[in-house]
């Protein structure tokens, strides 16, 4: 079906706006008053813009307070409507949406309601325009979809149609099901907008709370199969009113908004994507360092040996068990520091993982880093992170690992860690949302509830991602201040099967583990019955512990090198979270451990 995004929902002048939407493959925009009347375009410039952007104008919106005012106040909205409609006209566009009165005096009588409509839609015919009136979910007297449709059936006019807005309807928890009985040419438009579930009051929630569809937790594909059950053909038009949208870069959020509208259509039976290829493992994790030294002593330390090297590349694979970690030295390093630039995702049908996040509009890498390396499908996550899609050592696909040849490696690897556990990742402020639906959709992963976690300058909001059996997880967070460390840092889970051995071996080899106060231990102690001797072992490790219905957690901390640092996680098969109550304990302690506190 035919894209369109209300002006209000992107960043920046509105000349950016349309470019943005443009870029981002909608084929329309509504356009919300205030962005023309701030606008120096002319109505002909924006008409022609939108023309050479590919762009129809689908709606001109809003006008308020038209209906059931006071005589002289009805007149003077027609004066006003007719004003409108030469501009509409001068813009070339010819639906109008009128949103249900807030006014003051507006009265509660429906006929005077149909009356009043039923004229604006006589003046509109003049112009060739149609009316969509909008229910607002705090409307004077018109807050519901079902009454805002009976008073346009009673107006009975042809140029007089309803705008169902998927906010208002699901956030006043009307049932949707109704809609299926307004006759589809009387749906003149389809504004949808997901949000968060919420308990405050509606018009601030939809003012700063909206998202696109598949962030929040509203049905919107519920309820868009209803609107097309009636019988709706025109556009899916995202009007999604965000105070963060508002302040972040126009283009990357018209992409996510276009993708939102992909995956809505997908899950509405409305259009067939390339099926979702579930990756099955964490192939490896790409450290990019500017220093190699400190980042080998911290593997080494951890029980990693280096295994190979890149053939033409500073790159070289540490193994341990199935946790592989790449350190690249390369240019990005020397511009970036230490940091996660890249993740390998095991996947059964790498080609097939790559077709279905282009088609949701993911940034595809190049398929080769140089002409000799093994072909390897990437894309890029919403916050810059590579994804490559990859076969690791299967006879009947190419292997990434054909790039490296074998080093000689002093002695074995140990035997503390078999597996990288989850990966942690802070996302842009601006991204927090999205990333959880580009996990979700473009991955396949199932996303949990996010949960809130204190760190002592702020707080952060945790969302964890998974595939079914918990083999691979990526912890989703968004920190306080972007510029503060610890809200950019990222971390590698590494699982052990005895975090007290693994975490001992570790600082017999040097390393240094997160120091954690006493006060959590008293705490420990408070709560289970752990053994004196369990505990003081704990204490002295920074060994942390939580448990559940599932099953125990126990994890323990290094220290951190530029962005980045590790966790011993000794998970039971059953517990599935990620010791969240935990977090504002080690959060402190990292503040604590870096210099210049
Ligand atoms: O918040 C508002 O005023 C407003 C305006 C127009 C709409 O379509 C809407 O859903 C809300
Ligand atoms: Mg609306």
């Amino acid at each position: 079906m035919r894209t369109s995004i209300a002006t209000v929902s992107l960043s920046g002048s509105l000349t950016e706006k349309l470019t943005a939407a443009a870029r981002a493959g909608f084929d329309g925009v509504e356009i919300f008053e205030n962005d023309l009347l701030a606008s120096p375009l002319t109505p002909e410039d924006i008409r022609a813009r939108c023309a050479d952007l590919g762009l129809s104008i689908d709606l001109y919106q809003p006008m308020r307070d038209i209906e059931a005012v006071p005589d002289e106040e009805f007149a003077r909205n027609l004066r006003r409507a007719r004003h409108k409609f030469e501009l509409m006209r001068r813009l070339g566009t010819d639906t109008v949406l009128v949103c249900s009165s807030v006014h003051p005096l507006a009265e509660d009588d429906d006929a005077l309601a149909a009356y009043h409509l039923r004229q604006l839609a006589d003046l509109a015919q003049e112009f060739g325009i149609k009316v969509a009136y909008e229910a607002l979910a705090w409307g004077r007297h018109v807050s519901t979809y079902d009454h805002a449709w009976r008073i346009v059936e009673a107006a009975d006019h042809p140029a007089l149609g309803t705008c169902l807005d998927s906010f208002h309807i699901l956030a006043r928890g009307s049932d949707p099901k109704g809609i299926a009985d307004i006759p589809g040419e009387k749906i003149f438009f389809l504004q949808l907008a997901d949000a968060p579930l919420m308990a405050m009051d509606v018009l601030q929630w939809s003012r700063h709370y909206r998202c696109f569809p598949g962030q929040g937790g509203l049905d919107v594909t519920g309820l868009l199969r209803h609107v097309i059950a009636a019988g709706y053909r025109g556009p899916l038009s995202l009007e999604v009113f965000n105070d963060v949208f508002r302040q972040a870069e126009a283009g990357p959020t018209a992409v996510d908004a276009h993708r939102s509208l992909l995956m809505l259509q997908e899950s509405a039976g409305l259009a067939a994507l390339p099926a979702p290829v579930v990756p099955t493992q964490v192939a490896f994790a790409e450290l990019v360092t500017p220093d190699a030294e400190p980042v080998s002593a911290l593997l080494g330390a951890l029980g990693f040996a280096r295994t190979a090297r890149h053939r033409s590349k500073p790159v070289d694979l540490w193994q341990q068990g199935e946790a592989r970690i790449l350190v690249n030295t390369g240019p990005a390093a020397r511009r970036d520091g230490t940091q996660l630039a890249a993740i390998g995702l095991e996947s059964p049908d790498p080609d097939g993982a790559a077709r279905r996040a282009e088609s949701l509009l993911a940034p595809v890498l190049p398929r080769r880093r140089a002409a000799e390396d093994a072909p390897l499908d990437a894309v890029a996550a919403p916050d810059g992170t590579e994804l490559f899609f990859c076969a690791t050592d299967r006879p009947e696909l190419p292997s990434w690992t054909t790039d490296f040849h074998p080093v000689p490696s002093p002695g074995q690897p140990a035997r503390h860690v078999h597996r990288v556990d989850h990966l942690a990742l802070t996302q842009p402020w601006h991204q927090f949302d999205e990333a959880a639906l580009f996990h979700r959709t473009v991955l396949g992963l199932d996303a949990r509830e996010s949960v809130d976690v204190a760190d002592p300058y702020g707080l952060f909001r945790s969302r964890p991602v998974a595939n079914a059996d918990g083999s691979v997880r990526i912890a989703l967070s968004v920190g306080p201040a972007p510029t503060d460390d610890t809200a950019r840092a990222q971390h590698i889970a590494l699982a052990t099967d005895d975090v007290v051995a693994a975490a001992r071996a570790f600082r017999a080899a040097g390393g240094r583990l997160l120091a954690v106060p006493a006060n959590y231990y008293d705490d420990l102690a408070a709560r289970y019955e752990f053994t004196e001797a369990e505990l003081e072992t704990y204490r002295d490790l920074g060994i942390l512990y939580d448990r559940d219905a599932d099953g125990e957690f126990r994890h323990c901390y290094t220290e951190t090198i530029g962005r980045v640092f590790f966790e011993l996680v000794q998970r039971d098969a059953d517990y599935r979270g990620y010791g969240a109550q935990n977090a504002p304990v080690r959060l402190a302690a990292q503040h604590v451990q870096r210099p210049g506190r």
